[in-house]
């Protein structure tokens, strides 16, 4: 079957996102800035959201667009360095792909597509998810979703330091995930024509066989509720750390059966990029998604999933199980 323009569109940013996250990996260490959340922020950061917002804006010039980064700090004159730096990347990956130069002036305005508030349509994007992994080496994600009336319709998960074929086969780096709604989900390479192959979660039933993985940050999930709960379902395996929707990309492909993000402090809101391709391409292979209570993310909230607290994503038959074992372990939604 043919890919929808909207999903040839996401596919086709998050090559060109990804090979602008690989450019500034690889000429130097990258460069990071604290946002106002104490969070950094790269060259990189900047030039993939450009490249995402640019391709977006080829096929679907009237989508709006809820993106991560907003282009303020590269306006401001004290970063006129770091701002060239974007606009290189901008251009060293667009040659990869035959792409006319750009300007700072058009890479500032394709960043800033990312400011709408989003509505019955719209894409959001996270130019990469995971930015401390990228920063250490580790899992990153480029991460676009279209969400029309609160579901993610379609998604696309770029991981260019993400084995394709599992764990033994670490010499083909870098793996594209993407699904549309109704269509499955699939996995190819990051280069350009490569054939997408159906990517199907893991049938596994037996909780203590379950393969649990969670963020490698401790700021960003309680890695004690974690293993209590893994010791409840009798999981005896290692839990596996990754940065990034990564995690989401691993459940989908049957590399693990459970991904737990758990609240470490009341009151922080999940963004909405940090889950909805992740959502969109885990249920197309046949998971389920939910909040630490059970309930569907809701992504009619604007930036934030206001009235959701933590994640549980599993391949689908452990997922009542698992929402058992976090009810006995986490304190009652207040
Ligand atoms: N306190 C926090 N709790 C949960 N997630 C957070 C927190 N601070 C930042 N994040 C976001 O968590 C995601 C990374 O989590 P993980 O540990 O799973 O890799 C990123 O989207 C990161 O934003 P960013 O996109 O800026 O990297
Ligand atoms: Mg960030
Ligand atoms: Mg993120
Ligand atoms: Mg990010």
């Amino acid at each position: 079957m043919p890919e929808s323009v909207a999903l040839a569109a996401a596919v086709q940013a998050g090559r060109w996102a990804a090979a602008a996250c690989r450019a500034v990996r690889s000429a130097a260490d990258p460069s990071a800035l604290d946002k106002s959340d104490k969070s950094p922020v790269t060259v990189a950061d900047f030039a993939a959201q450009a490249l995402v917002c640019r391709a977006l804006a080829e096929a679907f010039p009237n989508d709006p667009v809820v993106g991560e980064e907003d282009a303020a700090a590269l306006r401001s004159g004290e970063q006129a360095k770091f701002a060239s730096q974007v606009l290189d990347a901008v251009n060293l990956a667009g040659r990869q792909f035959d792409l006319p130069a750009a300007t700072l002036d058009d890479v500032l305005g394709w960043i800033d597509r990312g400011g709408a508030e989003g509505g019955g349509r719209f894409w959001t994007v996270d130019p990469i998810d995971g930015t401390k992994g990228f920063l250490r080496g580790g899992q990153y994600a480029v991460a676009i979703a279209l969400i029309e009336n609160g579901v993610p319709t379609v998604g696309v998960l770029a991981c260019p330091n993400l084995p394709r074929n599992g764990g033994d086969d670490a010499g083909d780096t870098g793996a594209l995930f993407a699904a549309r709604r109704g269509d499955g989900a699939t996995v190819r390479s990051l280069g350009t024509n490569s054939t997408p192959t159906a990517i199907f979660t893991s049938p596994q039933a037996d909780p203590a066989a379950a393969r649990v993985c969670e963020s490698v940050e401790s700021g960003h999930t309680a890695h004690g509720a974690a293993a209590e709960i893994a010791a409840r379902l009798g999981v005896s395996a290692e839990p596996l750390r990754l940065d990034s929707q990564a995690k989401y990309a691993e459940v989908a492909r049957g590399g693990a059966e459970i991904y737990l993000r758990l609240p470490t402090r009341p009151g922080y809101v999940e963004r909405i990029w940090d889950h909805a391709a992740g959502v969109a391409v885990i249920e197309e292979a046949g998971g389920r998604v939910t909040d630490v209570d059970g309930r569907p993310l809701d992504f009619t909230h604007g930036r934030g999933l206001e009235r959701n607290r933590g994640v549980i994503a599993t391949n689908g038959p452990l997922h009542d199980a698992v929402l058992e074992a976090a009810a006995a372990v986490l304190a009652p939604r207040p």
